[in-house]
């Protein structure tokens, strides 16, 4: 790939052309939690300053978002200008390349949110359609379509899925009383919000002491929406017969354990239509790369404190999102959302990146990245 391929064509970008960006996130978020290994993608084609085709790509397998849109347009795609969030294929994969079918219904322009980090992609889309005589624009609204596509892009470039953390701690800082009593610290719009954070999610990670303690049931309760893949990581499978997770069939659910744990209990769950896989050691990293291979891309932990420590040190959080309610628990017995990291200097604290915060209702929720080099925890891990 020739970088100046990628270079900016000298245009001015207009609000309109932002307008029709956000149009095409708005579509491609129709299909939020369906779409992996595959990217959200929406595309819009307008002529004459007239929205004459739209489209959003349902999941892998199926069309591209560019076809969709093509097909809804026909004949007037004709010198249009299509809109897409991401480079528009340039391969043969599941599907035939997006370039051709673009250049074949003679588009003008295209418009492009970001690059497609795939290396079977990567500028690719972008040179064939230029050398088809086609004027190329990229990066309008690319910070909102990195962070609708930001699963998909850790996947393509760190073969893992992507990892957000998410926690509701008290003011004190505390996810339950000493009791580990934890219904709720958050307030009802924060826990909607969680909802549809899993609908957008592949699969979420709990341990055993959360199936115990809190009986969950890690679904995102609307009607329509997707749900994740249940997913708990569990040694000893010392876990309640009881637990929602079992009788909720309808929801797939997974158990993680290790080699010949508890062979009774794996009967029972296999009883229950629920899918046990033995791993050898049981780690975060081993999760990742088991879901990594169903082809997940996103990946929530609402895991305990312990859990979540080891998650952050081998590398298998890279967001985390804290909500946090006005309320205080005291005393040193309550647990807190991270375990043990190991780290004993101030100057070693992770220093989240990208933090944003807002209120939902009377809670705050602070979200950040992780920095990347954090290779350091993994020693201090063990
Ligand atoms: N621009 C664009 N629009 C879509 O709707 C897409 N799904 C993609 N995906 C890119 O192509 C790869 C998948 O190809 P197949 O569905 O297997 O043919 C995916 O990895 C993205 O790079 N791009
Ligand atoms: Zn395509």
């Amino acid at each position: 790939m020739v970088q100046a391929d990628l270079q900016p064509e000298e245009t001015e970008v207009t609000d309109f052309d932002r307008a029709m960006m956000q149009r095409c996130l708005q579509l491609a978020r129709r299909a939020l939690g369906r779409t992996a290994p595959n990217p959200l993608v929406g595309s819009v084609i307008v002529q004459a300053g007239e929205i004459v085709g739209e489209g959003f790509h349902p999941g892998a397998g199926q069309p591209h978002a560019e076809v969709f849109a093509l097909r809804a347009a026909g004949d007037r795609a004709r010198g249009a200008t299509v809109y897409v969030n991401l480079e528009p294929c340039n391969h043969y994969g599941r599907t035939p390349p997006c370039s051709e079918a673009l250049i074949a219904a003679g588009v003008a322009k295209v418009v492009v949110g970001m690059v497609d980090p795939n290396p079977l992609v990567a500028g690719r889309g972008i040179a064939r359609l230029r050398s088809a005589g086609i004027k190329v624009v990229v990066g309008v609204e690319e910070d909102n379509c990195r962070q609708l596509n930001e699963g998909f892009v850790h996947r393509i470039l760190h073969q893992r899925p992507f990892g957000i953390l998410k926690y509701a701690m008290t003011l004190d800082g505390k996810i339950a009383t000493s009791s580990g009593h934890s219904a709720w610290v958050s307030n009802q719009s924060a826990r909607n919000l969680v909802h549809q954070l899993r609908a957008a999610c592949d699969a979420v990670i709990v341990g055993g002491n959360t199936v115990r303690n809190d009986n969950p049931r890690l679904t995102s309760r609307q009607a329509e929406a997707h749900n994740p893949l249940r997913v708990v990581m569990s040694r000893t499978l010392d876990l309640p017969t009881e637990a929602y997770l079992w009788q909720t069939a309808e929801f797939p659910t997974l158990v993680l354990t290790e080699i010949n744990a508890n062979p009774q209990f794996q009967q029972f769950l296999r009883q229950k239509n629920v899918e046990v896989v033995e791993l050898p050691s049981l780690t975060p990293t081993q999760a990742m790369a088991n879901l990594y291979a169903r082809g997940f891309s996103a990946v929530l932990w609402e895991c305990g404190g312990r859990l979540a420590a080891r998650a952050i040190a081998e590398g298998s959080v890279q967001k985390i999102l804290a909500f946090i309610a006005p309320k205080i628990i005291g005393g040193s017995g309550a647990p807190s959302p991270i375990g043990d990291l190991g780290l004993t200097n101030m100057n070693q604290a992770l220093a989240l990146e990208r933090v944003r915060w807002q209120t939902i209702g009377s809670d705050c929720l602070v979200e950040g990245y992780l920095p990347q080099d954090s290779s350091f925890l993994v020693q201090n891990s063990h």
